[in-house]
């Protein structure tokens, strides 16, 4: 299992020892969020290049915003392993292009009311789903059982086709709530508060990493 900490949750006046406490983790989660596509808005550009510049991790971006194209090169780093953009967003397609010719992983989310089957046509092209397990927004929230299904359909449909994306999930992960996703074909827990709130983020990583 790979995991994903949600850097939303961190400290930002001491951002550089926070990041320093997750670096054992295989990416960064980088919540964007533009107070229209979702009721909230964390950070940008400027920011992210800060975290960017301040880890040796690899960042896999979330864009919760409602126009993500004209923000792709915006979020485009050295380091930037997956760019992913809400299936609910306008100008997907061209989203997606941009991505790809940037030589970014091209990612793809839905919320949870939006019917799984919507991703059917984007599937065998892209690296990444992105199941959301809360409404996104915000930290902190109780995962979705209702989001299992869904992991389970996507990796049913990728042993199936021989598709190569990556099973993520995203919203009230902790060592229980993982332990379902393990079991119902996730390949990357995005953790926030589960692991921001511990004294040991290192056991922390360790404890999802192991579930299967
Ligand atoms: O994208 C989001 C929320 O919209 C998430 O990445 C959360 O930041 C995860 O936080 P926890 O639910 O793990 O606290």
């Amino acid at each position: 299992m790979k995991i994903a900490p949600s850097i939303l949750t961190a400290d930002f006046t001491k951002l550089k020892k926070e990041l320093e406490t997750i670096e054992t983790a295989d990416y960064i989660h980088v919540d964007i969020m533009d107070g229209n596509f979702v009721p909230n808005i964390s950070f940008g550009p400027a920011i992210t290049k800060q975290i960017s510049q301040n880890t040796k991790n690899l960042l896999d971006i979330h864009l919760m915003v409602l126009d993500p194209l004209k923000w792709i090169d915006g979020f485009t780093f050295s380091n930037t392993e997956y760019i992913t953009v809400h299936y609910e967003s306008n100008n997907l397609d061209e989203t997606i292009k941009k991505i790809k010719q940037n030589k970014v992983k091209v990612g793809i989310s839905i919320k949870p009311e939006t019917d799984k089957e919507v991703l059917l046509p984007y599937l065998k092209d892209i690296d990444l789903v992105l199941v959301m397990s809360v409404e996104p927004g915000f930290g902190g929230q109780k995962f979705m059982a209702s989001s299992l299904d869904k992991m389970q359909y996507f990796s049913e449909l990728k042993k199936k086709n021989n598709y190569n994306y990556e099973i993520e999930v995203d919203g009230g992960v902790n060592l229980e709530t993982g332990l379902l996703c393990a079991k119902n074909g996730a390949t990357i827990l995005v953790a926030g508060s589960y692991l921001f709130n511990m004294e040991d983020r290192k056991k922390g990583i360790e404890g999802l990493a192991c579930l299967k």
